[in-house]
């Protein structure tokens, strides 16, 4: 579970005279569950790729907890986003050729920390999305399943903050909930900070706290919470 501060960020991309992203402060608490909204264009994946620590900070501090990122090379950066950031991507970012558990378990492996708890976490998990064949090749897979894999591959070394970047897009209704339903109850289960982009309404008014996001500036920021109370 972990807090996030930004200070003072700007985005620009060569060619472009304002930046895309342009956040004076926002403070985040450990624990919440925010939804990243906003039009075509306006900055939510800029964003994420930013408090993911994908893209380098070249203006302002991000700081997730006490690190701010800025302060890290890209290997460094890498290192900290696996131990502590759950990623699920728009297009899953899975490794065709591969089982589902392989999928699960590969950025482990690569981190070398693949353990036989983290094996039989592994497992666990694709039961607790409702996946039954851990040996699917993902390829085969529809694309709620996919989902789902990058879901359990997000969670599974218990990561302090999930984000995901419209993680309903382009499944059906009743897929869109499910999914829904399982990044809602496996970030209460593990206390992780819950960020999600999304132009899905029925899953915004499921989260705590609504940030929109125009022309990369917040220009709405509503506690759901708040207004529940
Ligand atoms: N590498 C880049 N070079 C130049 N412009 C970029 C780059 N990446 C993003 N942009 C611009 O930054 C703006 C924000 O893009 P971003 O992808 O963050 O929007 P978004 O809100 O995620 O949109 P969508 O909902 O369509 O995915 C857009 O105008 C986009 O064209």
């Amino acid at each position: 579970m972990l807090p996030l501060k930004i200070e003072s960020l700007a985005v620009s991309f060569p060619g472009l005279a304002t930046p895309v992203l342009a956040i004076d402060n926002l403070a985040i608490a450990a624990g919440s569950r925010i939804a990243l909204t906003g039009g075509s264009g306006s900055g939510k994946s800029t964003l994420i790729n930013i408090i993911a620590g994908l893209e380098r900070i070249r203006t302002g501090r991000v700081v997730w907890g006490e690190q701010n990122l800025a302060d890290l090379s890209e290997g460094r950066r890498d290192r900290w986003r696996a131990a502590n950031i759950g990623l699920v991507m728009q297009d899953f970012h899975l490794f065709p050729g591969l089982s589902a558990l392989d999928n699960i378990l590969l950025p482990a492996r690569l981190s070398r920390v693949a353990s036989a708890d983290v094996i039989k976490r592994a497992h666990m998990l694709l039961d607790t999305v409702g996946l039954k064949r851990p040996e699917q090749h993902v390829e085969t897979m529809s694309r709620g399943e996919m989902q789902r894999v990058a879901i359990a591959r997000a969670i599974l070394r218990r990561p302090g903050v999930i984000i995901a970047d419209e993680p309903t897009a382009s499944l059906d209704l009743e897929s869109g909930a499910a999914v829904g339903d399982l990044l809602l109850s496996v970030a209460s289960y593990a206390g992780s900070t819950l960020i999600i982009a999304t132009h899905d309404q029925r899953l915004v008014e499921r989260l705590d706290r609504r940030l929109l996001l125009k022309g990369g500036r917040i220009t709405g920021d509503t506690d759901h919470k708040e207004i529940a109370a």
